[in-house]
């Protein structure tokens, strides 16, 4: 309260007039907002209490130029002087918080000074990035080669985190963003090559790089990405493209094939049957088809379901594909005759060409895998723009940016358990972006730490993170983030 009366005093006069907790919502949208009667913000109540949501629309953020070219350099469009005075209003000067302030300001300021580094060195690069950049773009729609790729496997079987490391290992156009998506932990290294340079870059600088509009534009470039959306949806509306890999005159797509799930004979289950159908209809027409299985699991806990559906691909053969089994998360068994005796057991499997050990998480083995993949790429136009971001990339960036802003705010606080999930995406008719992510919080002191007094900190996260998702997306975004207790 003792703040909250000094905020009253100091605040300029059009907020005195407002009510609270309206007026603190205004003091944690971008800038200061003109007062206007007719659009109140509200924290919608939710089934864990009031305050809990954050709704971009209840701010108004002024517009920005969305072409890059056309844009000067970005100002932060909130009041700096202001959020100061507020920082201090609302936390107050007390020595513990003042201490912290300082190592987060000091750890900032390290990290800012490590991306410029890096920035520079990247921009920096050898001039023949150029030619290299322009002979993926060039390449005559007669010299190109493609290959498509099915994965396919039980839920949680790594099929994702395979994808990200696939975009990872070989293409330097998705390159930042897949390191960007990846599930590394602070301060895990990251390796690139830009030209001749090997760029080493540590997690969270790379992210301080994306949060940097300037260099996030730069980085963008360098990496050869459009900043622009596109919805990859194939013809089947059970499958997407989940990744796209260009390199030199190969373009490689992955597709997700959700909805296998089977019952315990192997078999799809009934209820889901049109939809599974569907999908095991179209697995026969990807060039390769991966069947991708959690190795650990099948040592620790053998999943019968998985030996059947690797046994009833097999027995599918399909004349015009190849088959391979990965034997995922070999990173996490820790006897490796372990892995001898399951890949004994899978040794003669029919229909399989080959089988690979990987950590898709890791890396592991999957240099070799990609490698396999680039040689079977067949002489056929490409399928996708090869500049174009993703809609998964765009998902995965999305999330980053939010868990960015979260760390900032509520740093030490809260610890890392939270539950970060990607609840609703939409690319409306305008042409804007709704995203809604839910915060899952397992104890009623970390949901409160999270919203805030009053839903100021969860409000003052979405801001921010909905400022920079426009930066990075060139387009409006509708950005909603709610906190829960589990
Ligand atoms: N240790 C280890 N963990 C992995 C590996 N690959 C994936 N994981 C983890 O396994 C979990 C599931 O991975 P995903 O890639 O989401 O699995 P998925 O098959 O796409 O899962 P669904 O989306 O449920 O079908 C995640 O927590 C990953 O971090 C790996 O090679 N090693």
């Amino acid at each position: 309260m003792k703040a909250l009366r000094a905020l009253t005093t100091l605040s300029p006069k059009p907020y005195r007039t407002h009510l609270y907790p309206t007026f603190l919502y205004q003091f944690y949208s971008a800038q200061p907002q003109e007062e206007d009667p007719t659009h109140a913000p509200t924290f919608s109540d939710s089934e864990n209490g009031s305050d809990s949501v954050f709704d971009s629309t209840d701010y108004a953020i002024p517009s920005v130029a969305l072409e890059p070219n056309t844009r000067t350099p970005q100002q932060p469009t909130w009041n700096e002087k202001y959020r100061e005075k507020a920082d201090q209003l609302i936390f107050g000067k007390e020595s513990q918080r003042g201490k912290l302030r300082f190592l987060e300001e000091e750890e900032e300021r390290k990290r800012r000074v490590l991306a410029k580094a890096l920035l520079e060195a990247a921009l920096e690069a050898p001039d023949d990035m150029g030619e290299e950049e322009d002979e993926v773009m060039v390449v005559k729609e007669e010299d190109q080669k493609s290959l498509s790729v099915g994965i396919i496997g039980a839920p949680n079987a790594g099929k994702s985190a395979l994808t990200n490391c696939m975009n990872c290992f070989k293409s330097k156009f998705n390159l930042c963003l897949a390191v960007l998506s990846c599930e590394a932990g602070v301060g895990t290294r990251t390796q690139f090559w830009y030209g001749d340079a090997l760029l080493t870059v540590e997690y969270p600088a790379l992210l301080c790089i994306a949060r940097d509009r300037e260099a996030t534009v730069h980085i963008y470039r360098l990496v050869g990405m459009k900043v622009a959306a596109v919805s990859r949806k194939t013809n089947t509306t059970t499958h997407e493209v989940s990744g796209v890999m260009t390199k030199e005159n190969t373009q490689i797509c992955f597709f997700d094939t959700p909805g296998l799930m089977l019952n315990k004979s192997g078999f799809p289950h009934k209820d889901m049957k049109v939809r599974v159908e569907s999908a095991w209809g179209s697995v026969s027409l990807y060039d390769v088809l991966i069947v991708i299985f959690d190795v650990h699991r099948h040592i620790t806990r053998p999943d019968s379901r998985v030996t059947r559906l690797i046994e009833r691909i097999g027995a599918q053969s399909h004349p015009k594909q190849k088959r391979i089994l990965c034997m995922n998360k070999v990173d996490l068994v820790e006897k490796k005759k372990d892995l001898l005796k399951v890949a004994e057991q899978f040794k003669n499997l029919l229909g399989f060409e080959r089988y690979f050990m990987i950590s898709g998480l890791k890396g592991y083995g999957v240099k070799d895998l990609t490698q396999y993949l680039m040689d079977q790429a067949v002489k056929r136009p490409w399928d996708e723009d090869p500049l174009i971001m993703s809609e998964e990339v765009m998902k995965n960036i999305s999330l980053e940016v939010v868990r960015e802003r979260l760390l900032d705010h509520v740093h030490q606080e809260i610890p890392y358990n939270i539950e970060h999930r990607l609840m609703d995406w939409k690319e409306l008719r305008d042409g804007s972006l709704r995203i809604e992510q839910h915060l899952i919080t397992h104890k009623p002191s970390q949901r409160k730490i999270l919203v805030g007094k009053n839903g100021s900190k969860i409000g003052r996260i979405g801001v921010e993170a909905n400022e920079e998702l426009r930066a990075i997306f060139q387009r409006e975004v509708h950005l909603i983030l709610q906190v829960r207790l589990k």
